[in-house]
């Protein structure tokens, strides 16, 4: 069996290494401009066109991240790049569910506890208790509620915050209530004072946090983004904290990143800023889940992960 890698940031030789040492009877390679040679498998992230481009003979493509939005509107644009028929799968957790929890749940207690009252009291020398938030108006809404959404969201029933999600069909998650389709997001929204953003970026999820969706929210609300800055409208979040509408804003992901120097998010004293980080992929855990899902192929099984090219995600 062949495989081709391609990342332009990673580490290929300790990728390479790591895949060789799960799929020993393979061979793999680097994959680089003008290699046509035959392959099975291509492992990828932000792939030149003509890597995958008339490859009919591949049994999968594995995206190395979570999010497919790069790789599916570069098939918009080029809709040859992946050859039909031939399965695109991505990342499934493979420890980006911890990640994500550890994320959310620190932020989640940090407002609770208004950590971010008394560090601005601390910036007066303001010694000063305030009254405690409590848990039963302090409800957390999840929208998008797949592999990563349900992982905060069992994170966060663990804290006895009360939880609700949001998605393209119904959940059935222990301690979780579960709203789904367009017809039932203003219930969602309704009575959500934690909105945490965990949607895939899709034509429908584009610009989904924007003015009207913040101003059925909670008074006082605090918004997460872990997803893509795609699905939020930064000047809408900007008025909603400045109205006093939000009270906090945490981000991780941006329109445009970096983040341009000039972008007022930076300066507003109650938006948080990360670098998109909340998740990175973890290599060994990702090496792993690439070659059960090999195997698994190999054996004529069928793997989970598989993206729907029909749904974007
Ligand atoms: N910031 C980071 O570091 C980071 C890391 C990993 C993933 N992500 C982002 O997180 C996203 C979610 O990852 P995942 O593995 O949980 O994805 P997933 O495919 O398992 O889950 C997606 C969820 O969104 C819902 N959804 C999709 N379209 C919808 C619509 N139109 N209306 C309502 N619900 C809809 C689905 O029903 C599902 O519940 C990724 O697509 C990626 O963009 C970000
Ligand atoms: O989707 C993912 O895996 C991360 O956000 C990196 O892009």
């Amino acid at each position: 069996m062949d495989i081709i890698f391609y990342h332009p940031t990673f580490d290929t030789q300790s990728w390479l290494a790591g895949l060789q040492q799960q799929l020993p009877d393979a061979r793999i390679r680097e994959w680089r401009e003008g290699d046509d040679r035959p392959a099975d498998y291509a492992l990828v992230w932000h792939p030149p066109v003509e890597m995958l481009a008339g490859r009919h003979q591949l049994k999968g493509v594995f995206a190395l991240g979570a999010g497919v939005d790069s790789i599916l509107s570069k098939l918009q644009a080029y809709p040859d790049m992946l050859p039909a028929g031939v399965p695109l799968f991505r990342l499934e957790d493979t420890g980006m569910g911890l990640q994500m929890q550890e994320y959310a749940v620190s932020q989640v207690l940090h407002w609770f506890r208004r950590f971010d009252d008394y560090q601005a009291q601390k910036q007066q020398a303001n010694w000063q208790p305030l009254d405690d938030y409590r848990r039963e108006d302090f409800t957390i809404g999840l929208l998008g509620a797949g592999v990563l959404g349900r992982k905060v969201a069992e994170s966060l029933t663990a804290w006895g915050f009360p939880v609700r999600c949001w998605s393209r069909r119904k959940k059935d998650y222990p301690g979780v209530t579960s709203f789904a389709g367009v017809e039932q997001l203003s219930d969602f929204l309704n009575g959500t004072r934690v909105l945490i953003n965990l949607l895939p970026n899709t034509p429908q999820t584009v610009g989904i946090i924007n003015a009207s969706l913040l101003a059925r929210l909670a008074d006082e609300a605090y918004v997460l983004n872990l997803a893509r800055g795609v699905h939020l409208v930064e000047a809408d979040l900007l008025a909603a904290l400045d109205s006093g509408k939000l009270k906090g804003a945490m981000l991780d992901v941006f329109s445009k990143e970096p983040l341009p120097v000039d972008s007022p998010l930076w300066k507003h004293p109650r938006v948080a800023i990360t670098p998109h980080v909340a998740a990175v992929t973890r290599a060994d855990e990702a090496m792993a889940y690439i070659a059960k899902t090999i195997r698994q192929i190999e054996k004529g099984e069928t793997p989970t992960g598989e993206v729907s090219l029909q749904h974007g995600y």
